[in-house]
């Protein structure tokens, strides 16, 4: 990766973790030296973000949720909105997960009005992008990761643009243990970085953080580190455990 991007690993958590769980993680995780070469970002479920929050408070570690709605507020039953979030000490939200878009019908639409809505409220999006199998096996990688990124950030300014961090998750090495080799994963978030400078200028391009998620483990991230467009990874089952979660700083 580059020596002026900053690595980004964060862990989410998905639908894991009770707040018990939860706080006991962060309060083994805050015993460690945190290594400060590397951002670290915890993404519970909503039901522990603010416990979690309070024992952050101190720490180098940001915390992240995992969804948000594009309202500030109304009759929404169910869903929470970037305010309630940035009240609490929320830093980041990931927004467009595979997960969401396959299982709640999330659109490139959608998630461009909860990217917009989490940068006006002052947090920072990590908006996802990648391709299923079958739109891998028809060649169509590149186009999908296009069409993904350019309408996730549409409206945009540079400016906004830069504080978006992407992931790019092909979805079929999400949980599978099916990674993506590390040639593969840096040309397409090289092609993904290329889109943004099409967007935003080659300024923002050099500078956006860009992650690989899919099957990130301890044993393979300085793997993908040692690459020259990849910025970090957003990892879902390595982050579940302390040591694993640790073991991914260490590339
Ligand atoms: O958000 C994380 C990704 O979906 C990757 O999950 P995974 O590391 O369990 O493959």
């Amino acid at each position: 990766m580059s020596n002026t991007r900053k690595p980004i690993i964060a862990g989410n958590w998905k639908m894991h973790k009770t707040v018990f769980e939860a706080t006991d993680f962060v309060k083994e995780l805050l015993t460690f030296d945190v290594t400060k070469d590397v951002e670290l970002v915890v993404c519970p479920t909503f039901t522990s973000l603010e416990s979690v929050s309070a024992l952050l408070k101190d720490s180098s570690v940001n915390l992240g949720a995992q969804n948000v709605h594009f309202e500030s507020q109304g009759a929404f039953t169910g869903e929470i909105s970037p305010g309630m979030l940035k009240t609490i000490g929320v830093d980041y939200c990931i927004i467009g997960h595979s997960e969401r878009r396959q299982y709640f019908q999330e659109t490139d639409e959608l998630v461009n009005k909860k990217v917009k809505s989490v940068l006006e409220t002052g947090m920072y999006p990590i908006m996802c992008v990648g391709e299923t199998l079958t739109e891998r096996e028809n060649g169509d990688t590149e186009k999908v990761c296009k069409t993904q990124t350019v309408e996730g950030l549409k409206g945009l300014t540079a400016e906004e643009i830069q504080k978006v961090v992407i992931a790019y998750e092909p979805v079929w090495a999400i949980g599978t243990g099916k990674s993506a080799t590390k040639e593969d994963a840096n040309e397409t978030i090289g092609y993904i970085r290329s889109v943004v400078e099409q967007l935003a200028g080659a300024e923002v391009a050099s500078v956006i953080r860009i992650q690989y998620g899919g099957s990130v483990k301890p044993e393979n991230i300085a793997e993908y580190m040692s690459m020259e467009h990849i910025d970090g990874a957003l990892v879902g089952g390595a982050s579940l455990t302390v040591k694993s979660f640790l073991d991914l700083t260490k590339f």
